[in-house]
C-alpha cells in the first residue's frame, strides 16, 4: 500500500509582516513553489482572514441552507439573468449533488444576497475582501516562484470585479451515490477552499486521490487552468472533486480569483521561447473558455469524455 501523500502547509505570517523576514519569505517560497509544480494544490495558515469571521460564515451558512427551499429560492436570479448569481442547486440531471450561494464582488449589482440569517450579507461581503487580499498575495508569491517579472501577473489580472465566491452545501451520501463534485480543474488563477471539519475534498496525485484533511483555521489553495496555461504546465492546475461523507452535510465557502473575460490566455514566452519549450496551448479568450465550461454544466455532454477541459486547448 503506498503511503498517502501530505499536502503541504504553508505559514503565510511572514507576507503580513512589516519586517524583513527574508527567510520565512523564502521558505514560504519553496514549499509553494514546489507544492505547485507536483499538485497545484497546498493549504495555508496566517493566511490573514481573521478565523472568527470564517467560523461565522460557515455558521450562518449552515443556518440559510437549513431553510426552505422556498426561502432560498428567494434568493435566485430571474431565468435569463446575465450572470448566474444567488442561490441555486444543481439540477437532477447532473451528477454534483449540493446547493449553493453564488456572489460576485460586494459592490457587484448582480449580487442577490439573503437578508437573513441577520448579519449574513455583511459576514459573506467581508470574507469575500479578506479571500481576495490573501489571493493577492499568493498572486505575487506565485509570480515570483514562476520567475515573471516583478507585477507580471497583478498588472496582467488587475480588474478585481470578475471575482467570485461561492458557499455551498452538499447533503450526506445514499448508499447509492455520495458524489459532491465529479473530478475537474478549476479554470480561473487561484482558488481558496474553507472546507469545515467533516472533509470530503480530494486532490489527484498521479492517479491516486488524496484526501485534504480539514485542520481548523486553515485554507486551502489551488491552482487553476490559467496559470497552468500561463506557466505551459510548469504548474499545476490541480485535479479535485468532492466525495460527500456520510451522516451529515458538508459546508464549504469557495473563493474563485478570476480574469476578465476580454484576456488573452496563452503560454508566456518565458516558458516557452526563452526555455526552448513548444507551446503545449493554444491561445484563447478567458471569456470564450468560460462559456464552453458553463455548457459542460447546462448542458451535460452524454459521456465525460465530451466535457470541455483544458485539455481541449492542448497542441
Ligand atoms: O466544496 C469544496 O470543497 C470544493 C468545491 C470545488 O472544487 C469547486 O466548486 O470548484
Ligand atoms: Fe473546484
Amino acid at each position: 500500500m503506498s503511503i498517502p501523500t501530505i499536502i503541504p502547509t504553508v505559514d503565510l505570517s511572514p507576507f503580513f509582516i512589516t519586517g524583513d523576514d527574508e527567510f520565512g519569505r523564502k521558505k514560504a517560497k519553496e514549499s509553494i513553489a514546489k507544492a505547485c509544480t507536483d499538485y497545484g494544490f497546498f493549504k495555508i495558515v496566517n493566511h490573514g482572514v481573521p478565523l472568527d469571521l470564517m467560523k461565522q460564515a460557515m455558521d450562518l451558512s449552515k443556518t440559510f441552507f437549513g431553510y426552505t427551499d422556498e426561502v432560498k429560492r428567494g434568493c435566485s436570479s430571474k431565468p435569463g439573468a446575465p450572470l448566474p448569481a444567488g442561490y441555486n442547486k444543481q439540477p437532477d440531471h447532473s451528477p454534483d449533488k449540493n446547493e449553493y450561494l453564488l456572489m460576485f464582488p460586494p459592490e457587484s449589482p448582480f449580487n442577490i444576497l439573503p437578508t437573513n440569517p441577520p448579519h449574513y450579507r455583511k459576514t459573506l461581503e467581508e470574507v469575500f475582501k479578506y479571500f481576495m487580499k490573501t489571493c493577492q498575495i499568493l498572486e505575487g508569491i506565485i509570480n515570483e516562484c514562476l520567475g515573471l517579472p516583478p507585477n507580471f501577473l497583478k498588472e496582467y489580472n488587475e480588474d478585481r470585479s470578475w471575482d467570485f465566491m461561492v458557499t455551498l452545501r452538499y447533503p450526506p451520501a445514499t448508499d447509492a451515490e455520495n458524489n459532491g463534485i465529479i473530478g475537474h480543474e478549476d479554470g480561473n488563477l487561484i482558488t481558496l477552499v474553507l472546507q469545515e471539519d467533516v472533509g470530503g475534498l480530494e486532490v489527484n496525485k498521479d492517479g491516486e486521490w488524496v484526501p485534504v484533511i480539514p485542520a481548523e483555521g486553515t485554507l486551502v489553495v489551488n491552482l487553476g487552468d490559467v496559470i497552468q496555461v500561463l506557466s505551459n504546465k510548469n504548474f499545476k492546475s490541480a485535479t479535485h472533486r468532492v466525495v460527500r461523507p456520510r451522516g451529515r452535510s458538508r459546508h464549504s465557502c469557495v473563493f474563485f480569483y478570476s480574469l476578465q473575460g476580454e484576456k488573452w490566455v496563452e503560454p508566456l514566452p518565458n516558458f516557452t521561447q526563452e526555455m526552448g519549450e513548444k507551446a503545449k496551448y493554444r491561445g484563447f479568450y478567458y471569456k470564450d473558455y468560460q462559456a464552453l465550461r458553463m455548457k459542460n454544466k447546462t448542458h451535460p455532454p452524454s459521456t465525460p469524455e465530451k466535457i470541455i477541459t483544458i485539455q481541449n486547448f492542448d497542441i
